[in-house]
């Protein structure tokens, strides 16, 4: 019985490493599988939604009087991103720099945005989006962009946390199709996720 199950063992063991060597079964699933993102990745692809979300923004205030700062409005976001940290056991303060400079990234677009709108009026989106549902889905990027970093905390404090964000960043560009401008506020939303 015991060397019976030895042998099924066995058995199976080789059985593995042929359908792997085949490039089918168990072990090919594992090699062929898309690799995962890693947690950097995660932060810097959400930090592109979250550029490009900005559109939404100037496209809901652009003409109606809101300004594009809105410090009220701004310090809500940096409440609820050190409440969450602290919630998932990480330390709120450089959670808070993160935001701010997401936030500035944001208006980043925003303003390029005003300007090209300003040049060429034909350019101003007919739909006017509505400046409280998208604040919904910024909330709900900036949760997940809170439970990224805390995810990354390992990466965060690692000597290549630079390497591994430029080429996260990179990566998220090419994968969101990211033009110029909003590479540029990504870039912005970015300097202060690796620890000194
Ligand atoms: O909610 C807005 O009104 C925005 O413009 C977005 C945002 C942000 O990035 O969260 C950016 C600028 C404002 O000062 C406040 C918040």
């Amino acid at each position: 019985m015991l060397i019976n199950a030895k042998r099924s063992t066995a058995a199976a063991a080789g059985a593995a490493l042929l359908l792997t060597t085949a490039g089918i079964g168990i072990g090919a699933g594992t090699a062929v599988a898309a690799p995962r993102a890693t947690p950097l990745a995660t932060v810097a692809e959400l930090s592109a939604q979250r550029v490009e979300v900005a559109d939404q923004v100037a496209a809901a205030k652009y003409g109606t009087g809101s300004p594009i700062d809105d410090p009220a409005r701004e310090a809500i976001v940096i409440a609820d991103a050190e409440q969450q940290a602290t919630a998932l056991g990480i330390d709120p303060a450089p959670v808070a720099k993160i935001f701010r400079d997401q936030i500035e990234a944001n208006k980043v677009v925003q303003r390029a945005l005003y300007a090209e709108w300003d040049a060429d009026p034909s350019l101003i989106p007919t739909t006017k989006p509505s400046l409280a549902t998208i604040r919904v889905e910024l909330n709900t990027i900036g949760a997940e962009l809170v439970q990224a970093i805390a995810a990354a905390e390992t990466s965060i404090h690692a000597p290549s946390c630079e390497g591994q964000l430029t080429a996260a960043t990179v990566h998220a560009r090419h994968e969101q199709s990211l033009d110029a401008l909003h590479y540029a506020a990504l870039l912005r939303a970015l300097p202060s996720v690796c620890a000194d």
